[in-house]
């Protein structure tokens, strides 16, 4: 399931993530690369020391936390705390790959954090760069995603992905890993689709009877697939 949110960051919000990330230096976008994704990946990432990254993750994990589409559609248990990069020098790019599926969490230490859907906040407008089209593999085919600034695709991790070449310009994002609480993508897409059918009821005709039945039986089956 490949979901877009628009407007996640407000406009104020996006303004102070490009000014912080300005006045940031970059490193080389290896240093969360495994061996095999070493030689797809040529880009640049705020390195875990940068002076603003704390402000950045606070920034961006805000803006998920409130927004009740990403809540729908991810049922999100664990967030790694996001990474920023960019790709620029008329090269860089990120060949296709598979997210590792298990990612080391900063705390507890020696916790872990399942990557079940992967995300990328689009922070550059997209007419400031050509390339850098995020293009995702399904079973439907491949879809190439260039979101407006401050807008987010949320798609499984399990996907084939790839960043297609910065040919002008900087192509500033930010990308992160989600645990949800429901593994399964097939049953995540049903409840989603539940949800948003539930939604949409309940606005056209209000809480009935048959609304409320069909709402308690969103969570039963969430509570027989959540794991925590
Ligand atoms: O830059 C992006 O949109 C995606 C980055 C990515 O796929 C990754 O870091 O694994
Ligand atoms: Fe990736």
């Amino acid at each position: 399931m490949l979901i877009t949110i628009d407007n996640l960051l407000t406009l104020d919000e996006l303004a102070a993530t490009r000014d912080l990330l300005a006045r940031s230096r970059w490193g080389s976008g290896l240093a969360t690369a495994g061996t095999q994704a070493a030689l797809a990946k040529n880009n640049q990432q705020l390195t875990e020391d940068a002076e603003h990254l704390p402000t950045l993750r606070h920034l961006v994990l805000n803006a998920l936390n409130r927004n009740p589409l990403f809540f729908a559609a991810t049922l999100p248990l664990k967030i790694l705390p996001p990474f920023f990069n960019r790709y620029a020098d008329q090269t860089n790019t990120y060949d296709w790959h598979i997210d590792n599926a298990m990612r080391l969490a900063p705390h507890p230490p020696g916790t872990y954090v399942r990557a079940d859907i992967s995300a990328t906040l689009f922070l550059s407008d997209p007419e400031n760069y050509d390339g850098g089209e995020l293009t995702i593999e399904d079973t439907f085919g491949s879809h190439p995603i260039k979101l407006a600034a401050g807008s987010l695709v949320i798609y499984p991790s399990s996907s084939l992905h790839a960043v297609t070449p910065v040919t002008r310009g900087e192509r500033l994002a930010c990308f992160m890993f989600i645990q949800s609480m429901v593994r399964d993508p097939g049953q995540r897409r049903l409840l989603y689709d539940m949800d948003m059918a539930l939604l949409a009821l309940r606005n056209d005709i209000g809480e009935t009877d048959p609304v409320i039945r069909l709402t308690g039986t969103y969570h039963n089956l969430l509570r027989r697939w959540a794991e925590n």
